[in-house]
């Protein structure tokens, strides 16, 4: 089947056409095909399904023309991919799916509509506001970070590197631990550090996240957006713009009243054809 891939600093995704949502997508194939080995190799599949044709989109289909069918390299499910909304968003404007036009793109995830708009070179995608709901902690390596819960659609733990200890240092080759109680479905884990000001943004913070079901990867955008709003809340702020730095590069999260724009590049990078295991 045809394949294309993707990414947004450096989250990379294998976008499947699926219009009729005929492809019987499972697990085994998805980890088959995130495989950097023995596949195409990417954090995660975005499968590009009509909402009406998709049992998870169907109820927004009078919204949205598409559904945007994530899953996580070990081939679980996520309810939404902030950077994967982007790049997906990216595919169907480059494939004419969809027309850019001067209102948001709407587009149906599992935690509900999005909206998307060109932003420059960028693509910004508009989601839930972030609800932080509960202090928490990840433990690392001997060493227990305390965190702040944050719901962006799904479930972030944002851990502030205390000073004297290296972002760039720790070591996310392996699972942080963390409260299986509060997060009984898993959780994305953000480790961050203070970074210089910049003029004109109201914060700048540096990020490394561990994902559920992708292992430590080059961003993540719902990861930037916690990330983002633990970051305006420490300042005493509601709403404000933050630069989150993650390895793959820089994404801006702007925090309004009522939602939350993620912005950065996405990129397609290839096209091919995928000979199915
Ligand atoms: N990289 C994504 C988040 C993908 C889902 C996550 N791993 C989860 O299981 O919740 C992003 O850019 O938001």
């Amino acid at each position: 089947m045809e394949f294309t891939k993707g990414h947004g600093t450096g989250n990379d995704f294998v976008i499947l056409p699926d219009p009729d949502g005929a492809l019987e997508l499972t697990p085994e194939l998805v980890a088959a095909i995130c495989d950097r080995r023995r596949g195409l190799g990417a954090d995660g599949v975005l499968r590009v399904v009509c909402a009406a044709k998709h049992s998870d989109g169907a109820a927004l289909a009078g919204e949205a023309e598409w559904f945007m069918d994530y899953w996580n390299s070990d081939g679980s499910f996520a309810e939404m991919c902030g950077n994967g909304a982007r790049v997906f968003v990216r595919y169907l404007l480059e494939t004419g799916l969809a027309t850019p036009t001067a209102d948001p793109l709407p587009v149906a995830t599992r935690a509900g509509l999005v909206h998307a708009r060109l932003d420059g070179e960028a693509i910004a995608v508009e989601m839930r506001r972030p609800r932080r709901y509960a202090a928490s902690a990840a433990a690392l390596g001997g060493l227990t970070l305390p965190g702040t819960a944050v719901d962006v659609g799904n479930p972030h733990l944002v851990c502030p590197v205390p000073a004297g200890l290296d972002l760039a240092g720790l070591d996310l080759t392996r699972a942080p631990g963390f409260d299986q109680t509060l997060f009984p479905s898993g959780v994305n884990v953000e480790f961050t550090a203070p970074a210089e000001p910049i003029d004109g943004i109201d914060g700048h913070v540096l990020m490394r996240v561990y994902e559920r079901g992708s292992a430590e990867t080059l961003s993540c955008g719902t990861g930037a957006c916690a990330v983002a709003a633990v970051a305006l809340d420490d300042a005493a702020r509601e709403v404000g713009t933050v630069a989150v730095d993650v390895p793959g590069g820089r994404l801006t999260v702007t925090i309004t009243d009522d939602s939350c724009w993620l912005s950065g590049p996405a990129l397609l990078i290839a096209t091919g054809t995928l000979t199915l295991p």
